[in-house]
């Protein structure tokens, strides 16, 4: 039996001491490690799978403890952080208290800059880039690995554009594999196609933006790799290196459907094969809630479009491309793109559906403020993973929608207690508003399993009692009412589902007000500026006196983790919600 070389690679010194024959070895071995690791504690596979040589080659060439390297978005780095100090901890890889799925900067010298969203890489290693020019260190190389989904995202062209014109030591490589979650999209992937085959008619248009463009090589022969980089280590300037990749490269059921094997759950390390899934009946994830409802709508609304910023699998606009493929529209890693598309088509008199993630639309915010509200369109945003997402952590958690929207005039604010109210919204929303509307639901699955009931309009600004108390009322935003349903299942308190934080329903709130000593308010957003500080307001500007406790996410960034133990830690669980509670009716 050969013996195992990655058990002595600790860091890249050591890699440095092996002979390039071993390094395809190395390669297989990197990616068994990963393959074994993620099988069982589960995470993104098919990304770093794809990068396991371009990894092992960076870190033979260059002296990354002092050259620059940064991974965009980094869901594709788990062998840098394997090669990099965190083999005996990467079976921790996104669990409570374990190490993060991304780069970071507070986790390893060696993560130069914290990722997670995507197209950021080129600017931060300009950045960088520029710093050292400035600084007079003319040798340290700055290095962008970027994927062919992310480069099409605005902030990488952004960067291009400007790295172009500096001088900056600054390497970018593409990483083309040809897809992103799902199939890549737009004109720059038919670019990308036509290079790969040799068929290009017009310039390079890295070259013409002043790169020195090298490729397409193949990204898998770690000869070819290594020699291109030792060549490009010596040339000056913004240059440009285009790899060809296979997503999921070692694992063949990865490389066949490598949108499932994004981030595929738990599955057999030899066969590849996903865990049995249970047959019991579930209630339905809220994007499926999403994904079916507007079909059913658009079938029956010629008017209705969809948008997802390359999310169709994870927001479930999938079913809508499949079913109504000229009104639905996959617009890649383009969050301000889509918002202002969905601008345009609404002064034309569609009515679109424009799903971005909570944690994504936060780069959209000028457009949904200059471009949406401003003129009040009645675009309908649907906000999927609102609140804590779990394992992805503090990149990811949509925590902060309800804060950057709230301030915003014109804009209708809902989040939905379970599936029926989200389909329910999606109805009323697409039966016309004279404003635009956000709509936020969380990760994940609801509770209802007989979920596809019939449509009925929902009041906007109307909030529902749910339980009838004394002294003390809860009033919730969201499924969070789950979580106080059950704390409060033996107390005498009150509890209200508020529904809409904008507007809020001020008929229910004076009566509240009036009726109770207590209000505590619950929601999985920031305590700074969200519901429970619109409703401190709505009390202020009243001159309410109630005593009042707002119950939310802490003014801390959130780690990874499950999402019932984040919630634990946070004191946002059922237990923790009842102890407190209880505290407060003795
Ligand atoms: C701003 C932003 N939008 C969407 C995402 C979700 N997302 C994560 S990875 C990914 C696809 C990346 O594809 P590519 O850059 O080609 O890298 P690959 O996975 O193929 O290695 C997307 C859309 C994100 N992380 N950030
Ligand atoms: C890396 C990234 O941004 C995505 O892959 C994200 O992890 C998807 O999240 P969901 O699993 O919630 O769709
Ligand atoms: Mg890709």
């Amino acid at each position: 039996m050969k013996k195992s070389l990655l058990e002595n690679i600790h860091t890249p010194k050591d890699l440095h001491l092996l002979s390039q024959k071993d390094l395809p070895q190395l390669a297989k071995e990197l990616r068994e490690f990963i393959i074994n690791i993620v099988a069982t504690k589960e995470g993104h596979l098919g990304a770093s799978l794809g990068v396991v040589e371009l990894t092992i080659a960076l870190h033979y060439v260059f002296n990354t403890l002092v050259d620059q390297l940064i991974w965009d978005v980094g869901h594709q780095a788990y062998g840098h952080k394997i090669l990099t100090g965190r083999k005996a901890v990467f079976h921790t890889n996104r669990q409570l208290g374990g190490i993060s799925g991304f780069p970071n900067r507070a986790e390893s010298a060696y993560d130069t800059f914290g990722v997670g969203h995507a197209s950021t890489s080129i600017s931060a290693a300009l950045g960088m880039a520029i710093a050292s020019r400035l600084q007079g260190d003319l040798k340290k190389q700055h290095i962008a690995v970027i994927g062919d989904a992310s480069i099409a995202g605005g902030m990488a062209f952004e960067g291009l554009n400007h790295a172009g014109v500096s001088k900056a030591n600054l390497l970018v490589i593409l990483n083309d594999n040809a897809i992103g979650i799902d199939p890549s999209v737009g004109a720059l992937k038919m670019y990308l196609t036509n290079v790969k085959k040799g068929t290009q008619k017009q310039d390079n248009i890295f070259e013409a933006l002043n790169f020195d463009y090298s490729g397409p090589i193949d990204g898998h022969d770690i000869d070819a790799v290594i020699s291109e980089l030792e060549r490009l280590k010596t040339v000056e300037g913004p240059k440009f290196l285009h790899i060809i990749t296979t997503k999921g490269k070692g694992l063949r059921q990865a490389e066949k459907d490598q949108v499932k094997y994004h981030a595929p759950g738990k599955f057999d390390a030899k066969t590849g094969d996903l865990a049995v899934k249970s047959t019991e009946i579930q209630a339905p994830k809220y994007q499926d809630v999403f994904g079916h409802t507007i079909v059913e709508l658009a079938q029956n609304n010629p008017k209705i479009v969809g948008i997802t910023p390359a999310m169709p699998t994870g927001s479930s606009l999938k079913y809508m491309m499949e079913a109504l493929p000229d009104r639905a529209f996959d617009v890649g890693i383009a969050e301000q793109h889509a918002v202002t598309l969905a601008a345009g088509m609404a002064t034309q008199g569609l009515i679109p559906f424009c799903n971005i993630y909570s944690t994504f639309l936060q780069r959209a915010y000028d457009q949904i403020i200059h471009d949406v509200a401003l003129q009040n369109l009645p675009v309908i945003f649907c906000l999927d993973r609102a609140g804590l997402v779990g394992e992805d952590g503090a990149t990811h958690h949509g925590v902060y929608d309800l804060s950057y929207l709230r301030c915003i005039p014109n804009l209708i604010i809902f989040a939905p207690r379970n599936e029926m109210e989200l389909r329910n919204i999606m109805y009323t929303a697409q039966l016309g508003l004279d404003h635009p509307i956000a709509i936020r639901y969380p990760r994940g699955r609801g509770k209802i399993i007989d979920w596809k009931q019939p449509f009925s309009k929902i009041e906007i600004g109307e909030a529902l009692q749910l339980k009838q108390g004394e002294n003390i009322a809860i009033l919730s935003i969201g499924n969070m009412a789950y979580n106080v349903s059950e704390a409060i299942e033996n107390l005498n308190v009150s509890h209200y589902d508020m529904r809409f934080v904008k507007p809020l329903d001020e008929k229910i709130l004076h009566d509240i007000c009036k009726g109770y000593t207590t209000i505590i308010t619950i929601e999985d957003n920031g305590i700074n500026g969200g519901f429970g500080s619109a409703i401190l307001e709505f009390m202020a500007l009243h001159n309410y006196k109630n005593t009042i406790k707002v119950l939310g996410i802490p003014d801390v960034f959130i780690e990874h983790g499950k999402v019932t133990e984040l919630q634990k830690a946070i004191h946002l669980d059922p237990d923790s919600l009842r102890i407190l509670i209880e505290g407060i009716v003795c």
